[in-house]
């Protein structure tokens, strides 16, 4: 009997069929911009990424300033700063605190006194977070958001991304958006974090940090927008599908982050700061400075259940 040979398919393969124009475009009827009284603020694509101007982080930041810069954050999902030269990591605490309480990434190095975690990546530590991921999936209650600074970048390279999950959303097919809603996804950190480490290493943090469910397609907390909520490195499979039919609904909408039209890229400068919010968008550090050293200081804000 003739035995019939399957070659999968690899993901890139797939076709990126589910988007189009339709929600890109900020001048259609009912799209309206938020007027800002303290905040300059230069958008970089018509619906993810603006730079704002004119804000010094290093001075202390008053209700109504704080009001615009959570206002801003909401709608552009990730916003950019330069020049903060006198930003200390006080002021990273604080400004993160303008949105909530600090959260530990437990696969991170541990935070200074002040409570900011700093990344350094050179020849000797290459860095990793070169895949488009959520920040904290694999928890309960993920990241609602990050501040990022830049203390030293490479000449050229060392860029990020970021994808707006919510026009990620809007542009599937009818079918598709139709399919997935109402599923749920098992979100882990073991597949990722877990592959440099041995079992004896993972098994106390399994304790705390079990596999996790949310939703494929959450209501954003405060926009209550639908976002397409699967990501490459954590969400493990779709819960009430088979294996196969997991994984190819898991390739296809993980893929959906790859689409330039949802991107803003960043070049950092030493001092530039960058504040995403973690529900709306992914994001992908660019990979490509090796052998030269690039280190930023983070901080996570802790984040609500999703539904
Ligand atoms: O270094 C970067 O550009 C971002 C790294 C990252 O994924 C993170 O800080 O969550
Ligand atoms: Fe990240």
């Amino acid at each position: 009997m003739a035995t019939t040979v399957v070659t999968p398919k690899p993901a890139l393969d797939k076709p990126l069929m589910h988007y189009g124009q339709r929600v890109l475009n900020r001048t259609a009827p009912g799209a309206r911009r938020t007027e800002y009284r303290m905040l300059d603020i230069a958008p970089l694509t018509p619906h993810i990424g603006a730079e704002i101007t004119g804000v010094d982080l290093s001075q202390p930041i008053g209700d109504g300033l704080a009001d615009e810069l959570r206002q801003a954050l909401l709608e552009w999902k990730v916003i950019f700063f330069r020049d903060q030269h006198r930003f200390t990591p006080e002021h990273h605490v604080a400004l993160a605190g303008l949105w909530g309480e600090r959260e530990a990434n437990p696969f991170f190095p541990k935070a200074d006194t002040a409570g900011v975690s700093r990344l350094a990546k050179d020849a000797a530590m290459i860095g990793n977070e070169n895949i488009w991921h959520s920040d904290h999936s694999f928890m309960a209650a993920p990241a609602l958001g990050s501040v990022l600074r830049a203390i030293e970048v490479p000449p050229a390279g060392g860029d990020t991304m970021w994808a707006d999950m919510g026009a990620a959303y809007d542009n599937l097919s009818e079918p598709l958006k139709d399919r997935i809603e109402g599923l749920t996804a098992v979100h882990d950190w073991v597949p990722s974090w877990g592959s440099t480490m041995t079992e004896d290493q993972i098994a106390p943090l399994r304790k705390t940090l079990p596999p996790v469910e949310h939703p494929v397609v959450v209501r954003h907390p405060q926009s209550g927008r639908k976002v397409l909520y699967v990501n490459e490195p954590f969400t493990t499979r779709i819960v009430g599908l088979s294996d196969t039919e997991s994984r190819e609904l898991l390739d296809e909408l993980v893929l959906q982050a790859r689409v330039p039209e949802y991107q803003i890229r960043f070049r950092w400068q030493p001092d530039s700061i960058a504040i995403w919010d973690n529900i709306a968008v992914q994001h992908y550090a660019i990979n490509d400075y090796f052998p030269q050293r690039r280190v930023m200081e983070r901080i996570a804000i802790a984040g609500v259940p999703l539904s």
